[in-house]
């Protein structure tokens, strides 16, 4: 049985939501899984942070009140995110990133990904960020250094996309795919269409914790052109930067307009998409379509997102599955540490 020392940086939804699964499931993991997580380490720009190398209580980091500096209530806290000293003096095997994901530079998360990575930590993350700007540097870095770096949750959250797709299409070339791949813009235009106002749709996302600190990357489709540069990288073997790819958000559909389409048979829908061409180029997107009700991604509701990708062998796969949301996202850094701990015994063998 392995025993992995986890930091966790950044400690809002997502990582608190991944301490709530250690506090309730470590046992669980023991038998099913073959590893339980200690956590020695956490550092947030509002909380503070904290280090004991002996381990942390996940149940009273989950329930810690949601109020600036209140780590340095805990013994030994502190209310200053000391983030680098909680990366490179916890003692952590794995690094659990979750800052807010800045689709400008992708930083301070790319730099906090790299420390982890140059001091031999595994990185296991949800942040956009740091894969759509700089994943092929980070994945070099991770290679040379031996360590994973493994960011399933950055493409629709929990659902499995990546590594399904990399793993289970493998032989089966991946020629384009179509996607939404956005939760909070889908569930804001599935509320429109039951007549709530894209104001309050947008604040009632917010509260579900399904959106970006600032909700402008969910609803211009910024957070969706991250994805898409992550995905077609990653799967049709391209090398797009963002600005690669036009981009149109949905902020400018009415409830007019959402009614008409309706009226129409048909709904507004936020998709990312990317083709390879037959000369090697790839081209993609990101735009609201007025989809038919008898296309496969028209009846996608709410959070949820749904991916098409189209590959030689076997045509259209399509995957769909919750694409926001804290716990589902946690469980996406859980599949991660699990891939790495599968590796690791792999090559142990
Ligand atoms: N919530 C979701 O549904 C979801 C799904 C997939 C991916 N993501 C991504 O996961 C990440 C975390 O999401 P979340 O919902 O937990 O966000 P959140 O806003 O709830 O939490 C982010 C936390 O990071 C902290 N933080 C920001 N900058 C920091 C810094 N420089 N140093 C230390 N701490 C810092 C903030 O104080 C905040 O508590 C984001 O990048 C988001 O895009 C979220
Ligand atoms: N804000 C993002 C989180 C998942 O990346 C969304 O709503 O899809």
């Amino acid at each position: 049985m392995t025993e992995y020392k986890i930091a966790l940086v950044g400690f809002g939804g997502v990582n608190r939501a991944l301490a709530q699964l250690i506090a309730e499931r470590n046992e669980d993991w023991k038998n099913a899984l073959g590893f339980t997580l200690k956590i020695v380490g956490v550092t947030d720009l509002f909380l503070g942070s904290l280090i004991n190398r002996q381990g942390l209580d996940a149940a009273s980091l989950a329930a810690l009140p949601v109020t600036k500096g209140a780590l340095a209530n805990l013994p030994g806290g502190d209310a200053v995110a000391r983030t680098e000293a909680v990366i490179k003096d916890s003692g952590a095997d794995i690094i659990a990133e979750a800052t807010f994901t800045n689709p400008v530079d992708g930083e301070p998360a790319t730099t906090f990904c790299r420390w982890a990575l140059e001091n031999g930590q595994h990185v296991v993350t949800t942040n956009k960020g740091p894969i759509a700007l700089h994943g092929a540097a980070l994945k070099a870095l991770a290679q040379r250094n031996h360590v994973a770096f493994e960011y399933e949750g950055s493409v629709m959250s929990g659902t499995p996309v990546i590594r399904l797709a990399r793993q289970l299409l493998a032989g089966s070339s991946i020629n384009s795919f179509e996607g939404i791949l956005n939760g909070t813009s889908n569930f804001v235009l599935t509320r429109m269409e039951n007549g709530l106002g894209f104001t309050e749709a947008v604040e009632q996302a917010q509260a579900l914790g399904y959106a970006e600190a600032d909700p402008t990357a969910d609803v211009e489709g910024h957070d969706v052109r991250l994805k898409v540069v992550i995905l077609a990288n990653e799967l049709l073997d391209a090398s797009l930067t963002v600005s690669d790819v036009r981009c149109n958000g949905i902020s400018a559909l009415t409830l007019e307009d959402i009614d008409q389409a309706r009226q129409n048979n048909a709904r507004w829908k936020l998709i990312g998409a990317a083709t390879r061409h037959a000369d090697g180029s790839v081209s993609a997107s990101v735009e609201p379509r007025l989809l038919g009700n008898d296309h496969p991604l028209s009846s996608i509701g709410g959070a949820t997102n749904a991916v098409s990708f189209s590959s030689d062998l076997i045509g259209t796969v399509t995957v769909s599955g919750p694409g926001a949301g804290r716990t589902e996202t946690a469980f996406a850094l859980l599949s991660d540490i699990i891939s790495l701990h599968q590796s690791a015994a792999q090559g142990r063998e």
